[in-house]
């Protein structure tokens, strides 16, 4: 369970995230919808460690992560797909995806295993393994960004704005990606954020809306 509680984070002397209180229980897959500059990828940088708070908590369980840096937040098995990406252009995919898993210091023949298990989730990826990631379009590096993420988020998983540009079919292929992810794995906790609400359809089963940095549960 990842619980924070009035954290506030400033950016450039300006206050992005007010008081921001929430509950993301185990099982859920949650909804965070705001326009641009709401404060939703501050938010998620801020659980990743990625961002420095100015005050307030953020708990994983019971361990406090507010004062714990960004490397030491990967061990915790959060996932996070950024909304831009960020797929390495000089590596394979594969090594894109095996990446975060050595970083933690798992063996080959750990990552190895957990490769075939997020091929059964976004089998689109196959095909690509040994492709350049400068090779890869737009939808095909928002799947292998999606992939890299479930590679080490076992507990939880972030994604930013996964939906934003993506063509319809491939929306609906994401879509049922998730669908196979918590049929795998149906504790890990699932965050995604949109601008648009309607480009999460039925997916998540409790939306939050994000306002000027204020995080408000919708009823
Ligand atoms: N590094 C930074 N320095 C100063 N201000 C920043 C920085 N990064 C973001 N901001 C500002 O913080 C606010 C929230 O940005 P954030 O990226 O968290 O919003 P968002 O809801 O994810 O929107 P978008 O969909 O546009 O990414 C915006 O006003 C943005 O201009």
């Amino acid at each position: 369970m990842l619980t924070i509680e009035k954290l506030n984070v400033d950016l450039a002397s300006n206050r992005i995230l007010r008081d921001v209180s929430a509950q993301f229980d185990d099982a859920r897959t949650i909804g965070i919808v705001g326009r641009n500059g709401a404060g939703k990828t501050t938010l998620l940088r801020s659980i990743m460690g990625l961002v420095k708070a100015r005050s307030g908590s953020i708990r994983f369980d019971d361990r406090e992560l507010i004062d714990l840096p960004g490397h030491v937040r990967a061990e915790l098995n959060f996932g996070y797909a950024p909304e831009d990406r960020v797929i390495f252009p000089t590596m394979s995919v594969e090594q894109n995806l095996r990446l975060p898993c050595e970083v933690q210091g798992q063996s080959a023949q750990e990552i190895t295993e957990r490769l075939q298990t997020v091929l059964k989730v976004v089998p689109q990826i196959e095909p690509m393994l040994a492709r350049s990631g400068s090779a890869l379009s737009g939808g095909q590096g928002k799947m292998v960004a999606l992939g890299r993420a479930i590679m080490v988020g076992t507990r939880v998983l972030m994604l930013d704005e996964p939906f934003q540009g993506l063509a319809p079919k491939l929306s609906q292929e994401y879509a049922l990606a998730l669908g196979r992810l918590k049929e795998l794995q149906p504790d890990l906790c699932v965050v995604i954020t949109e601008s648009n609400v309607k480009l999460l359809g039925s997916i998540p089963d409790q939306i939050w809306t994000i306002e000027r940095g204020s995080l408000t549960l919708n009823t």
